[in-house]
């Protein structure tokens, strides 16, 4: 075992970065690491091989010391939720097949070595625990607001529980590495229990013929057939022999949950396992390889616009590379950098990433990410994202670190350090590939396409602000392969859109109306602002409709369990901001809402990209005040829809919802209230103290008395309030035109529900052997209610949104106004004349 890694010293001189030891190290001494500004890799022939950096002042110390540059709402990871590795670190004197199936006893044998490591990943138990006591607190704060137990004792109880809370995330990192051992532990034994590949394969070899066609390597075409993907997707067809076969650069458009991420993904799991087979025999060929062990360098670079969609893409990849015994590894902000350098230790060959994170550990120098000589793909997921009002500035950076393309290949195996992986003739030269569902949004985007990217004008150095501009800075060549999939309107086929006109102030009541009359499936409601889904989520809370929410100002560790929990359940219904809307894969979410209109037309294909997935079918469903009234029409006018659906609302059903609504607005009023004047409190409080102020809290005798009746007030009117919304949820939310024979399910709580189906039941045996008497039958709907999907197809009527009649509308209504007022002016001015005459005659 070589000694653990020296830390580079800060120096002004130039420097080379240390070799990796292969052994692990336990160094953790952050402040010695030096921060240097990497230089321009293949810029510099000579300097490649020992990935040398001039030091200079780091422009970047910002970035590197501050958080995820740029994107704002990037979503917080929790390693918890990281896997470490697919597989492990394949032997490569094994043959292919060999290393794919000795994966399992490999497992086994580093597992040993991992126990007393260094403990990277999940601190589950840790975690539980401040997340249980988090929810007692929030228990002990409803009863103090509730006033249940009296003020004193339960603000008493709510602090001992807040420091609880407190010190447990403390110790939480103290915590982490034990648990994390354990939680790794875990996962080996899982994985020890899946003995072979064989077990878990779904298709048969022929049901997977379509793949073959594409000459898709044998173990990945084995990966289908356990992943149950019997064919390729239109873009995954298309892009395949281009990028895999032709070694083509690739700009991919296609509908969103077309499989864009295989699309780019199997091209680069093709290569690497060919190359490896190529040096295995080469290997075999020349016995001095044996003393080669450096690892693997980077092979290929996958950035993303967001931490979950990178989590998600990595878990995507690691699915199928998960017996090949390639490793993908996400590296994005929120989690550890000591941990993540201790995975780009292990020199996995792919790497997922967000910009920021990851222009952060290239500028303090680390190896792995600095030596790309070797990379053979540099991938952009969502590129239309990235370029986003100069949003990811460390984009920029990270392209300038690739070395150039133009070398010849035999001049980038030179440089390249002993690598059993990539011996020097299987290096072929980079591959770029851009993808996004939105690429060809904009219409000159797609007649540059079709000119082709050669035609196009040069770019300034550090112009990234096109995806032009970016594919050729990151080496993307003239032939490029393009293949957008998209049409005109560039949403899924099988999306129902629909719309439902209503007043501001009246979107709460649609909403409920849709969840609790068509509520079925998976949801998703997007809001623009954090305020709008906090606003939401607590009146739906209210109203007994259990939503999940993920925005950027959650903790990560409930954003994670929000997203794990949308899961799990095929009903249930999260509450997001757009951070939510890119990429992210859910099985059969069945309605999308759009509670507030997006800002830009992208935003709201991928919002409406979370339904309708792999050719499934699925609704959204946007309201639309007076206000989003021209946003709506220029959005369905650049998405080229002339008629929408709007949405069936079965106005029976509203009176009963603003009954509702009205009891959780007040409700809601009334927990905000008191849940303010707390914070307030608590923050003088905090403040106070760390003032070593006392705060004076002694009320007059008569304040004391005034402000007790007013909390005993408050809270009887909130219990009134409560009860008389319980009773209502207690009944079915009813149409006027109710029978007693058939209860309509929407609004039955789960325990009525219950007792109605038990009566039925009951019924229908005293029927059966009442000679079954006609008519008196008793038929729960209960809660399988409609869903919208279906609402809509059965009678969503069409309407026509052509923004030119609407104009056409409002000029008529305009003139018509103006024409109103001139009138009145004239009546208003005529009398006053008629007035002023009789006073004169008079
Ligand atoms: N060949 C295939 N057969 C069946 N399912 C597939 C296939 N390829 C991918 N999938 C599945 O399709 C789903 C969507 O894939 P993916 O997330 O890559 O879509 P996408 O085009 O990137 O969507 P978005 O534009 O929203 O990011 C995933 O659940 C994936 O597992």
């Amino acid at each position: 075992m070589a000694e653990p890694e020296p830390l580079p010293q800060v120096s002004s001189e130039p420097t080379t970065p240390p070799q990796e030891g292969s052994g692990r190290t336990k160094t953790k001494n952050k402040k010695n690491r030096s921060k240097k500004q990497p230089k321009r890799a293949g810029a510099d022939t000579d300097g490649l091989s020992s990935g040398a950096s001039t030091m200079v002042e780091d422009p970047f110390f910002v970035l590197a010391g501050g958080k995820e540059g740029g994107f704002l709402d990037l979503e917080e990871i929790d390693e918890a939720d990281f896997g470490i590795f697919g597989g492990v670190l394949d032997d490569v004197g094994q043959s292919v097949e060999e290393a794919g199936k000795d994966h399992g006893k490999k497992k086994k044998k580093t597992k040993k070595r991992k126990r007393g490591g260094d403990g990277e990943g999940f601190s589950g138990d840790a975690a539980l625990v401040v997340e249980n006591d988090q929810v007692d607190v929030e228990k002990v704060e409803k009863k103090v607001e509730d006033g249940e137990k009296g003020d004193k004792k339960g603000k008493r109880k709510m602090n001992m529980k807040k420091r609880k809370v407190k010190d447990n995330e403390m110790n939480r990192e103290s915590d982490e590495d034990v648990a994390s051992d354990k939680a790794e532990d875990m996962q080996d034994d899982t994985e020890n229990m899946e003995q072979n590949e064989d077990d878990e394969l779904i298709l048969g070899e022929d049901d997977v013929s379509a793949w073959r066609e594409l000459r898709l390597h044998p173990l990945l075409l084995k990966a289908m057939r356990r992943l149950g993907f019997k064919e390729p997707t239109p873009i995954q067809k298309s892009c395949f022999p281009a990028a895999a076969h032709r070694g083509k650069d690739v700009i991919g458009a296609a509908e969103t949950g077309s499989g864009k991420t295989l699309a780019f993904g199997l091209p680069v799991l093709q290569r690497l396992l060919e190359e490896r087979e190529k040096a295995t025999r080469l290997q075999q060929e020349d016995e001095k390889m044996e003393e080669r062990s450096c690892g693997s360098p980077l092979r290929a670079l996958i950035l993303t616009p967001t931490r979950e969609l990178a989590k998600q893409v990595c878990d995507h990849l690691k699915d199928v590379a998960k017996f090949l015994g390639i490793h993908v590894v996400p590296i994005v902000g929120g989690l550890s950098m000591e941990k993540q350098e201790r995975l780009l230790k292990k020199k996995p060959e792919i790497v997922v990433g967000t910009p920021g994170r990851l222009w952060e550990h290239m500028s303090m120098n680390n190896q792995h990410l600095v030596e790309l000589h070797s990379l053979s793909f540099f991938i952009l997921d969502e590129a239309d994202r990235m370029i986003e009002r100069g949003h990811f500035r460390e984009l920029q950076s990270i392209i300038e670190m690739l070395p150039l393309t133009n070398g010849s290949d035999e001049q980038a195996a030179r440089t390249m350090p002993n690598c059993e992986t990539v011996p020097i003739l299987q290096i072929k030269k980079r591959q770029t590939f851009v993808f996004s569902a939105t690429l060809a949004l904009s219409s000159n985007f797609r007649k540059k396409l079709k000119r082709g990217l050669s035609t196009s004008k040069a770019s300034t150095p550090d112009d990234v602000s096109s995806i032009e501009a970016l594919s050729k800075q990151a080496g993307m060549k003239s032939n490029a392969e393009i293949v957008d999939l998209t049409k005109a309107s560039i949403l899924p086929e099988k999306l129902e859109e629909s719309f439902i006109e209503c007043s501001e102030e009246d979107k709460d009541a649609y909403l409920y109306y849709i969840l609790s009359v068509h509520g079925q499936g998976r949801t998703i409601i997007f809001c623009t602002s954090i305020a709008a889904l906090r606003h939401i989520s607590s009146i739906l809370r209210i109203l007994g409709i259990n939503v999940l929410t993920n925005h950027a100002q959650m903790q990560q560790r409930a954003r994670m369990k929000a997203v794990d929990r949308f899961r799990e359940s095929e009903n249930s219904i999260l509450v997001a901001t757009d951070g939510f809307a890119r990429g992210m894969d859910f099985d059969d979410v069945r309605t999308v809402i759009h509670y507030q209109l997006p800002h830009s037309t992208d935003v709201y294909i991928h919002r409406s990209g979370r339904t309708a997935r792999k050719s499934l079918a699925g609704c959204s469903i946007a309201l639309i005040s007076p206000t989003d009234k021209s946003r709506f029409y220029s959005l369905c006018k650049s998405l080229s829809k002339e008629n929408l659906q709007q949405f069936p609302v079965d106005h029976t059903y509203m009176s009963g919802v603003m009954n509702r609504l009205s009891l959780a607005r007040q409700i809601d009023k009334i927990a905000r209230k008191t849940s303010q004047e707390n914070a307030n409190k608590s923050w003088l409080q905090r403040n106070a103290e760390s003032m070593g102020l006392i705060l004076d809290t002694s009320d007059s005798e008569e304040d004391h008395v005034q402000g007790h009746k007013k909390r005993k007030a408050t809270s009887a009117h909130l219990q009134k309030l409560q009860q008389e919304l319980s009773d209502l949820l207690q009944c079915p939310l009813q149409p006027k035109t109710f029978s007693r024979r058939y209860l309509a399910g929407a609004g039955v709580s789960p325990l009525l529900q219950k007792q109605l189906e038990e009566l039925a039941k009951r019924n229908a045996s005293n029927n059966s052997s009442k000679s079954k008497n006609k008519g008196s039958g008793f038929v729960v709907i209960g809660q399988d209610r409609v869903e919208p999907l279906q609402a809509l197809q059965n009678s969503g009527q069409e309407v026509c949104v052509n923004i030119d009649k609407e104009r056409e509308k409002r000029r008529v209504a305009e003139n018509w106004r103006r024409k109103k007022h001139e009138e009145k002016k004239r009546t208003q001015e005529q009398k006053r004349k008629d007035k002023r005459k009789a006073k004169e005659m008079a």
